[in-house]
């Protein structure tokens, strides 16, 4: 995959999305109701940035302009270097319920993202086959989506984000829906792939340990209307070691940000 790159988050590394001055309101009861307020923040190539705030912020708003199924009322939109602002398909994304084809089996839902990413029937099947060995999950190619458990399903939502050939991946809350155990399987899982890929990525949760185990930098939201409280960098090495909650530079941190969160919604 030529888009797999290999490259460390180094500062120098090319920006893939710029967000500059994002703003956006909704009419409610006839009156505007400002809930973006100037969002600016960018992914670098190869790198993992989390949005987290509290709930109402925005965060699934500020996706649907990233996708372009929305227009902001203010601002920029650059992926890959071009304003795409109001465009559609520059970027993959990954719902809290996974979204695969439930007509399609396990193996023919991959192999779709790989057509997508202009590959042939035969060569989209094979690389499928192949990818779904490698993530464990062989055995149920064959199957139709609703036969597999909620964590197999975001294994294979996952891979078919991680095979479209876009300039950034959008995760929005991933987990959020599953059982604790899995949820922490999954993040180790994820961790592992994306630290071999090194895709650019913007994910969203809720959960400041998620956020500070999995990213390279994290941006803390104010409650609506948001505007960037924080942008904090995590400086645990990669690979991440899986108890990187230990340490007590991830302790401090998880106060920061929940101090953060709690200022802005006592405010
Ligand atoms: N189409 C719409 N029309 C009117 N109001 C909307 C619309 N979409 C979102 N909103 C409002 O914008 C605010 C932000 O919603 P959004 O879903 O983006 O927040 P969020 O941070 O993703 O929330 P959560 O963390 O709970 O998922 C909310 O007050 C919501 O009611």
């Amino acid at each position: 995959m030529s888009d797999c790159i290999s490259l460390s988050a180094g500062g120098s590394a090319q920006v893939k999305l710029e967000l500059t001055g994002i703003g956006k309101s909704y009419v409610r009861d006839k009156r505007p109701h400002l809930v973006l307020d100037g969002i600016s923040l960018h992914v670098r190539e190869g790198e993992f940035v989390t949005l987290i705030g509290p709930s109402g912020s925005g965060k699934s708003t500020l996706f649907r302009l990233i996708g372009g199924v929305e227009r902001p009322d203010a601002g920029t939109i650059r992926i890959g270097g071009r304003d795409t602002t109001g465009e559609r398909g520059h970027i993959s994304y990954m719902p809290q319920q996974a979204s695969l084809f439930p007509w399609l089996s396990v193996a023919a839902n991959v192999a779709s993202a790989l057509t997508t990413a202009g590959l042939g029937a035969q060569e989209a099947a094979a690389l499928a086959a192949q990818w779904l060995e490698r993530i464990g999950l062989a055995d149920v190619a064959g199957e139709y989506p609703h036969v597999l458990s909620g964590g197999m399903q975001q294994r294979v939502s996952f891979l078919r984000a991680l095979l479209m050939p876009r300039d950034v991946m959008c995760l929005d809350e991933p987990f959020a829906a599953l059982d604790a155990l899995t949820r922490a399987d999954m993040q180790a899982w994820l961790l592992r792939l994306w630290e071999e890929q090194r895709r650019s990525v913007l994910f969203v949760t809720h959960s400041i340990e998620e956020a500070l185990t999995l990213s390279d930098r994290i941006y803390v939201l104010s409650r609506a209307p948001a505007r960037v409280l924080r942008e904090i960098k995590v400086p645990f090495e990669r690979p991440r070691r899986a108890d990187v909650w230990k340490e007590p530079a991830f302790v401090r941190l998880k106060e920061e940000v929940l101090e953060l969160l709690r200022s802005t919604a006592a405010r």
